[in-house]
């Protein structure tokens, strides 16, 4: 699911990620046997990948697009029987889907960053953090990672994770200027620069952050391969090389 890019020249070893164990148990999902069982998934609490799914509200007769979803589909078919398994009534039966985290309808932006937060922080302490959002047209992908637009991002209720997420992190950042000198280590991607910056100059205790965004949607595997949309403003663009832009790039 995650890739992690390299290290930054002249950095120091990264680890290869904040949460992998030894040994942990090979599977993540589990669909059920023709009995409706389900094989447990891995439920260590530390490991490199975790799979969390959201189940989103259902349309309501008169939501745009309702008319769209096929009628088989207009009834719930999702049941979430605990905080990791979900019931899904299919043509031959019901099926158990075991993941890391399943989070409801009810579960708020704020509820789903809770459990993603602890990846923002390994982030500061120096890993490769990846979070992908995966799923068909109008599950909620763009919804939960907070760029459907700029304006939903000015409403806390409805900030998504990258918003949020790049909030925690100036925060965190902030932090570990403040406490200069109190033993929190800096990030492992600066400590190599700020070694290199102390042998020429006193080390400052303020430090200017910068976060650089760039979103990517993949769009449907139809017509395959899939084809990949750059999602940042065009203002932002310039910055970016030419051979990044897709032909026929559309989304804002
Ligand atoms: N958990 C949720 N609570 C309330 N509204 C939601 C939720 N998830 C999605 N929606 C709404 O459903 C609509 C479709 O969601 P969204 O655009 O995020 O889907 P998507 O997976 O990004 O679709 P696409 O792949 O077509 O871009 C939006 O109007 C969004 O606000």
């Amino acid at each position: 699911m995650a890739s992690p890019p390299g290290s930054p020249p002249g950095a120091l070893q990264r680890p290869m990620s904040a949460m992998i164990r030894p040994n942990r148990s090979s599977s993540r999902m589990s669909m059920s046997s023709r009995q409706g069982g389900s094989r447990a998934s891995d439920d260590d609490s530390k490991t490199a990948v975790k799979v969390a799914i959201r189940v989103r509200p259902p349309l309501k007769t008169g939501d745009p697009g309702y008319e769209l979803v096929p009628q088989r589909f207009q009834a719930s078919r999702v049941e979430v029987t605990s905080e990791q398994q979900i019931a899904v009534d299919a043509p031959n039966g019901r099926k158990l889907f075991v993941f890391d985290r399943v989070f409801g309808e009810d579960t708020d932006q704020e509820g789903v960053f809770d459990y993603v937060q602890e990846s923002v922080t390994s982030f500061v302490e120096g890993y490769n953090v990846s979070i992908l959002a995966y799923g068909q047209s109008g599950a909620g992908k763009s919804f939960t990672m907070g760029t459907t637009g700029p304006e939903d991002q000015a409403k806390h209720e409805i900030k998504g994770i990258i918003p949020r997420s790049a909030a925690v992190l100036f925060e965190q950042l902030e932090g570990l200027s403040r406490a200069a000198g109190s033993g929190i280590r800096a990030p492992s991607r600066f400590s190599g620069l700020a070694s290199a910056q102390s042998m020429h100059s006193k080390p400052s205790a303020n430090k200017n952050w910068q976060l650089k965004a760039t979103y990517v949607e993949v769009s449907s595997p139809f017509p395959w391969p899939p084809r990949i949309f750059l999602l940042t403003p065009p203002d932002l663009q310039r910055a970016t090389p030419r051979s990044s832009h897709p032909a026929g790039h559309s989304r804002p």
